[in-house]
């Protein structure tokens, strides 16, 4: 039967990453999608901003929309302290379920929720349902034009604290306008932009920073 692309990124992984080793998994990926199939993994150059976000916030709790094929998962997780978790959401089963065998790949489960649903579903659920108060740091990663509704919707459901990070992906390309606006014009908002590339290719993209002031 034809595979998919995700189940090519796992094959990949399950050839040439070491069991147990985020690195490795991260390293698999980036050689996939830059050498044979492009695939809209965060990659390494925006990769390494966000895991100089990830070292400075040092956070406990961890939200990440849009799981895809678990890359970035992979790298927040690999560089959280010890009982910190990630709670990541995708709302596609195909792609879930190749994650969880990702994260897995990495040694990673212990670190990871992966939820299967909506973002907006599963927003207003977070507290009930996993005990989470607040986000130390949120990765905005999935449909451009949820960014902004999700982030009113977190703040609704007080899952924001002063000095919680939001970091999107892909504020250029594809770009999130409204969520840029949105960031950049709040009182509620300190933003900052990291400059970077697409993943794998010379385009220009970056990564926004928000530090939600309360
Ligand atoms: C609302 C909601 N809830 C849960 N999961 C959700 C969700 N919306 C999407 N998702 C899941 O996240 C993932 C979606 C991510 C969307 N990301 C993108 O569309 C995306 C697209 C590009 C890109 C750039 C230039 C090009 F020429 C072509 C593509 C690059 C990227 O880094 C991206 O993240 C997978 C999807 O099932
Ligand atoms: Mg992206």
């Amino acid at each position: 039967t034809q595979s998919t692309r995700p189940q090519r990124i796992l094959d990949a992984v399950q050839k040439n990453a070491t069991r147990g080793d985020p690195r490795s998994v991260v390293k698999a990926i980036d050689h996939f999608c830059r050498n044979k199939e492009w695939a809209m993994n965060v990659g390494d150059e925006k990769g390494c901003i966000l895991d100089s976000v990830v070292s400075e916030v040092n956070p406990a709790t961890v939200l990440e929309l849009g799981t895809y094929c678990g890359y970035s998962t992979v790298r927040i997780a690999s560089l959280l302290p010890p009982h910190a978790k990630l709670i990541t959401l995708e709302f596609n089963p195909d792609f879930a379920a190749i994650a969880r065998q990702v994260i897995a790949w990495a040694g990673l489960e212990d670190k990871v929720q992966l939820v299967e649903g909506a973002s907006g579903d599963w927003i207003p659920k977070m507290k009930e349902q996993f005990g989470v108060k607040t986000f130390d740091l949120v990765f905005l990663d999935h449909w451009k034009n949820s960014y902004l509704p999700d982030t009113k919707l977190m703040e609704e459901c007080s899952l924001l604290r002063k000095g919680s990070v939001l970091l999107a992906d892909n504020v250029i390309c594809p770009g999130a306008p409204d969520y840029l606006e949105f960031v950049r014009s709040s009182p509620r908002y300190k933003s900052q932009y990291f400059k970077s590339h697409l993943e794998y290719t010379k385009v220009e993209d970056g990564l926004e920073k928000s530090v939600f002031l309360g």
